[in-house]
């Protein structure tokens, strides 16, 4: 079900296979409606049926363009919603596609342990610039980059079986159950907002559980509505399950070895049966694991900039419990079954559901 109100007559001007921007953009989503404030982003504007951050709208025209220049159908995108498991999915990706450049048992040097969080190893195509000014590419390959964009607001190119998009990337998309996607939204939006007022900053206030709440079952949320956001890879990992691969956040967690193996295969570099005997996986989910990970100086005091125009971000509020179910501690068992209606209605007919994602008690 796509949400009623797209924007005025310039919408049309973008089109999504053509990939067309208008001259006016600035103007046209100046004239989009405006969702509220958004939990986290100030200002989101409703595009195509999803919500977008002022800055990432704004930015489209450059990053589908930069992406024309120098397309490489061996990328491999990392896509989710925000909260959903973007972190540890860019971790493990980065450590499994990168294995023979940083072993994964080197305990001092790996990037992941000494010098980067799993967001500047991988790079939202929001953000990154995939030309240098020269015209190179630098990027080894194949290229990692992730993005929150949903799939109908792709690159042309990166879509699988978009109109002249040859094979498109491989991608592999993580979902999460909304309800728990929500809550890690809502601490991730009370850390951020908390810190930068603690230091001067200009932060909105944090919003109480329950206006956040309303927001997301109407579907605010960045690049959301949720379920829109999951049902569009949803139905592309069906049509294309070569292009595109649909893991769950809930089933990382309960296998992640088998769901790591899944990855390595979809990615192209499948785990030999010596690196099986030797412990690659086992090593890579250890560097990967949440705790290792948040309790890394990187992670603790590093900071990652957020968007053009958005916020820096400290890294440390990328880590947090990494549970299923911490819904519970927040919500009435109402409240949960209002935004599972939600979601299920919204989905109704799409072969998709969010059910079953978490044990009701
Ligand atoms: N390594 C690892 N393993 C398991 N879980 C992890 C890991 N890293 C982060 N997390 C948990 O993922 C939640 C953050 O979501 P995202 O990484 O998608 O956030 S973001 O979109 O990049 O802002 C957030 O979930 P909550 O704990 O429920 O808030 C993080 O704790």
């Amino acid at each position: 079900m796509a949400m009623a109100c797209d924007g005025g007559g310039n919408d049309e001007a973008l089109t999504n296979d053509g990939d067309i921007f208008p001259a006016n953009l600035a103007e046209m989503v100046a004239s989009l409606p405006q969702g509220s404030h958004g939990i986290l982003n100030p200002s989101l504007r409703q595009y195509r049926g999803f919500w977008l951050p002022d800055a990432v709208l704004l930015d489209l025209p450059r990053v589908h363009a930069s992406y024309e220049k120098s397309p490489a159908p061996a990328d491999i995108l990392l896509a989710s919603l925000p909260k959903s498991g973007t972190t540890w999915l860019k971790a493990l990706a980065f450590a499994t596609a990168r294995r023979s450049l940083h072993s994964p048992f080197d305990g001092v040097h790996h990037p992941l342990l000494s010098s980067s969080s799993p967001h500047a190893c991988v790079k939202f195509i929001e953000t990154l610039r995939f030309l240098e000014d020269d015209g190179t590419d630098t990027e080894p390959r194949p290229r990692l980059m992730s993005t929150h964009l949903p799939y109908s607001l792709l690159p042309r190119r990166a879509r699988a079986g978009g109109s002249g998009s040859g094979s498109g990337c491989r991608i592999v998309y993580i979902a999460r159950d909304p309800k728990d996607t929500l809550v890690s939204l809502w601490h991730f939006d009370a850390g951020v907002k908390w810190s930068s007022q603690a230091e001067g900053g200009t932060a909105a206030a944090a919003l109480e559980f329950e206006e956040a709440f309303e927001l997301y079952c109407r579907g605010i949320c960045g690049f959301g509505p949720h379920w829109e956001h999951a049902r569009e890879y949803w139905e592309a990992s069906k049509r294309t399950p070569g292009s595109v691969l649909f893991l769950r956040y809930e089933e990382m967690l309960q296998d992640p070895a088998g769901n790591l193996r899944k990855m390595a295969q979809f990615m192209g570099c499948p785990f030999s049966a010596e690196e099986e005997d030797a412990g690659v996986v086992r090593a890579i989910l250890e560097l990967c694991s949440l705790d290792k990970q948040r309790n890394l100086a990187v992670n603790k005091t590093g900071a990652y900039k957020l968007y053009s125009g958005g916020f820096t971000i400290e890294n440390r509020f990328f880590f947090r419990k990494g549970v299923v179910g911490d819904w519970r501690n927040h919500m009435t068992p109402e409240m949960a079954a209002r935004l599972d209606g939600v979601a299920e209605e919204a989905l109704e007919g799409s072969g998709f559901t969010f059910a079953n994602a978490t044990p009701s008690n």
